[in-house]
């Protein structure tokens, strides 16, 4: 009763796909101790509901159910792994509504870019379910007489899946999807901040037909550490897979160093977006509003560093600050908002950190430049004459704060937009052909977009270089990271 009583608070028109339990072998249940993590409002700093904070012991559980549940669903066949992934596709288009109500309201994100993501989260679903029965081997002509070699790819076992906040739902479906599909079963690890998307999608696939122990969701936040450490130190894990922040990456991976797993990492980045004098100037400014501030800036792939050449660097910052001054900053559920807050206290703080930093150095403010006292809020910021010792061309901003350096020629800037430790994604505007080339051959970065600021689809190769991570979620490549190739040689055949 108390349970469906909070639910209401939500506001669902399924508030059964509110759970306020942890998801272990099929069944709901709360932590061995009782204790509970608090969930918050963003907008609002209300409290939503709790969730249990799990610790070792429910973890190892988990970790066994995951390990009882995968020979049978390691053997069903990929047509029948892709039927369920499919019903699950549809149940996330039936509930679309709420689940992106969900986001809103445990991220912050205003809800056209929430239901966004819902539909980017269940695109996973749909791809993966494609390439579940396309996982193929190979023949490989033999060099020996009477002998014929195949590879087949077989699942890698029990996965360790750990997300974070910025996505609740994607980053979870473009991991567990392509888990599901490969025949692997999971141990989700939410972040304490979101972890009720993370729940509303084990329920969708309980109801989707996905047997118990394939799915299990821990969610944690004292514990984090000895959890976290269980996830990638257990002999019967096979495989870890993380989206999160670089340092925390690093020592996720140390861990798992411990039984060579296999590791996906999908860590920070610091992207440049550079505008050429050659580049469309209104394009290059509506790019960059999508880039900067989608998430109210907290996308691993939002512009970190705005490079301008400097024959165009008056009219792209005039026209992005006229654009920037005009947003609507607010609750992400009131019509009209166009950016909500951002997760919590120590993000508002970074950003401000950032903002003083580069004002000290001789940066000027051209739009905001200042939280909203005793809230979550930043206003949308645009600064200029970035210099390069500021903190933000070294660091991940992670909010609303469009930084611009002004540059004069190609290998300057393609040197600065290099001068970082993390690759993930990079942007430029030129309509110079052969510079197109050139630049993008020259970022060191997984991805580049020329000519646009969007990359993200769960038809291509999502990753980075450097320290923004290990691996490739989505498109062709994404599934391969849950399969191990088999080699099977066939000796004596009497041919
Ligand atoms: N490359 C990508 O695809 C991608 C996507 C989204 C976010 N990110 C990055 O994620 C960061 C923001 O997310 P965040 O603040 O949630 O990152 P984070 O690293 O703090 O947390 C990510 C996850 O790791 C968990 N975690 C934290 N400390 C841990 C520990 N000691 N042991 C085990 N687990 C631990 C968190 O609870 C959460 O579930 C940014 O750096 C962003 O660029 C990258
Ligand atoms: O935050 C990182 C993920 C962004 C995306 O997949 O679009």
């Amino acid at each position: 009763m108390a349970s469906t009583q909070a639910a209401a608070v939500f506001g669902l028109k399924d508030p059964s796909l509110v759970k306020f339990q942890g998801f272990i072998d099929g069944k709901w249940i709360d932590a061995k101790n009782g204790e509970k993590i608090v969930v918050t409002n963003p907008a609002t700093r209300e409290e939503l509901g709790t969730v249990p904070d799990m610790g070792i012991a429910e973890t190892k559980e988990a970790i066994d159910a995951a390990a009882r549940a995968f020979p049978e669903w390691s053997k069903t066949t990929a047509k029948h792994r892709h039927d369920i992934l499919m019903k699950f596709f549809a149940l996330m288009q039936e509930h679309h509504d709420d689940l992106g109500r969900l986001i809103t309201l445990e991220n912050g994100k205003i809800l056209p870019e929430a239901k966004g993501e819902i539909t980017y989260s269940a695109s996973f679903l749909e791809w993966y379910a494609g390439e579940a029965v396309r996982t193929y081997g190979a023949h490989i002509p033999s060099p020996i007489p009477n002998s014929r070699n195949v590879t087949i790819k077989q699942p890698v076992g029990v996965v360790s899946i750990l997300t974070p906040w910025n996505f609740p739902s994607a980053m979870i479906t473009r991991k567990m999807g392509a888990a599901l599909a490969a025949g692997c079963t999971t141990v989700i690890k939410p972040p304490p901040e979101t972890p009720y998307s993370a729940l509303a999608l084990a329920e969708l696939g309980r109801r989707a037909g996905v047997p118990n122990g394939v799915i299990n969701v821990v969610p944690t936040q004292k514990n984090v550490i000895e959890v976290g450490k269980e996830m990638c130190e257990s002999k019967i894990v096979r495989k870890v897979t993380f989206t999160g922040s670089t340092p925390v990456a690093k020592l996720l991976y140390g861990m798992a160093a411990s039984t060579l797993k296999k590791v996906s990492i999908e860590a920070g980045g610091n992207a440049p977006f550079i505008v050429f004098d050659d580049a469309d100037i209104d394009e290059a400014v509506a790019a960059a509003i999508l880039c900067k501030f989608r998430g109210t800036g907290q996308t691993c792939v939002c512009a970190n560093r705005i490079y301008v050449q400097s024959a165009v660097y008056a009219d792209f910052a005039s026209r992005l600050s006229e654009k920037v001054a005009a947003f609507k900053v607010g609750n992400g559920l009131e019509e009209g908002t166009t950016h909500g807050p951002l997760i919590h206290d120590r993000a508002v703080e970074k950003v401000a950190r950032h903002v003083d930093d580069a004002v000290a150095r001789g940066a000027q403010v051209l739009v905001g430049g200042k939280s909203i006292p005793n809230t979550s809020f930043f206003i949308p910021t645009v600064l200029s004459d970035v210099p390069a010792d500021a903190a933000i061309n070294s660091e991940e901003t992670f909010g609303p704060l469009a930084a611009l350096t002004k540059f004069e020629t190609e290998d300057e800037v393609v040197k600065l937009a290099n001068n970082t430790d993390v690759g993930l994604a990079g942007y430029f505007f030129s309509r110079d052909v052969g510079r197109v080339w050139r630049v993008a051959e020259r970022l060191e970065v997984g991805m580049v977009g020329a000519n646009t600021g969007i990359l993200s689809q769960a038809s291509i190769p999502f990753g980075g270089v450097k320290e923004s991570g290990i691996g490739r979620e989505g498109g062709p490549h994404g599934i391969d990271e849950y399969l191990n190739t088999k080699l099977i040689v066939f000796g004596g055949l009497g041919l």
